[in-house]
């Protein structure tokens, strides 16, 4: 493997718990090396899913957190002027696609509508990455496939991919998990007793029903584990939750008092 590449690979086995059957999905995915797609809120686990399968497939893992701001030539690459005269520097997209890693666009949806267009080519058969400004067109490495995390909750008609973009990828559902194995992801990743875990799940749950009906988003696992590791270090459980759960997620006092009241129920 090329030296550049090495450094993206993931040596330790991320900790994953599986929700269904996206691991041998995935996998199968991967072996004709489809372009694809992981849908599902903020914090419930696509990126350590991403993680966890580089680690088991042994590929390298190059990870973009797409924002407004960046454009195709952050993803591409571009010339950069230093002593010696002009060199090109390969973007992330581009070292992915040479050198063949799994290149995950976390929320592209968020990026200039030109991103879209450099990925089209390397997600039909023709898997090719044009590189304008160099006059170089890359033949992806066999190894290489693109995988893009979309958040539904988050898309309005002015910002949302074209079907001729989510049509290039295959897609799997991401939720947060169900009662039992969240909590053994809050126990895990958290540091505390399962008995702690559950109660911090159970307020999740309450929280989640809010969803529509006041709250934008539910509470994460993410947000459990936050919670989970501040009770770890000895603070308490109910100014941990209000802390990590509630004044995170909203500043509606009616919602603030919803939660502290979940919150009380079970601490
Ligand atoms: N199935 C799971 N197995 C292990 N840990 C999990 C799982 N789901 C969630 N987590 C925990 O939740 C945290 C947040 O998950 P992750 O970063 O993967 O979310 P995400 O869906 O990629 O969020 P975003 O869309 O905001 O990037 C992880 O760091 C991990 O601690």
């Amino acid at each position: 493997m090329n030296d550049v590449i090495k450094q993206y690979i993931v040596e330790k086995e991320p900790y994953y718990h599986s929700v269904t059957d996206e691991v041998a999905l995935y996998e199968a995915a991967y072996s004709v090396r489809m372009p694809m797609m992981l849908k599902g809120p903020t914090g419930c686990g696509k990126t350590r899913f991403v993680e966890y399968m580089a680690w088991k497939l042994q590929k390298p893992l190059i990870t973009v957190a797409c924002n407004e701001d960046m454009t195709a030539s952050d993803l591409v690459g571009r010339f950069l002027l230093d002593a010696n005269g002009t060199r090109w520097q390969d973007g992330p997209l581009a070292l992915a696609a040479r050198y063949g890693a799994i290149c995950y666009l976390d929320e592209v949806v968020e990026a200039r509508q030109d991103t879209t267009v450099v990925i089209h080519p390397l997600t039909d058969n023709r898997r090719v990455l044009p590189l304008e400004k160099k006059g170089e067109l890359i033949n992806a490495h066999p190894d290489f496939q693109l995988v893009i995390s979309y958040n539904p909750g988050y898309q309005s008609l002015m910002k949302d991919l074209k079907q001729s973009t989510k049509q290039r990828f295959g897609a799997l559902d991401f939720n947060y998990p169900s009662h039992d194995i969240e909590t053994e992801i809050v126990t895990h990743e958290g540091g505390v007793s399962a008995d702690i875990a559950d109660k911090l799940v159970s307020i999740a749950e309450r929280a989640r029903n809010l969803k529509g009906h006041g709250l934008d988003e539910g509470i994460s696992t993410r947000m459990l584990v936050y919670g989970a590791s501040l009770i770890a270090k000895g603070v308490d459980p109910k100014d941990a939750c209000r802390v990590t759960l509630v004044r995170p997620i909203t500043d509606d006092p009616d919602m603030r008092d919803a939660l502290d009241a979940a919150v009380t129920t079970f601490f």
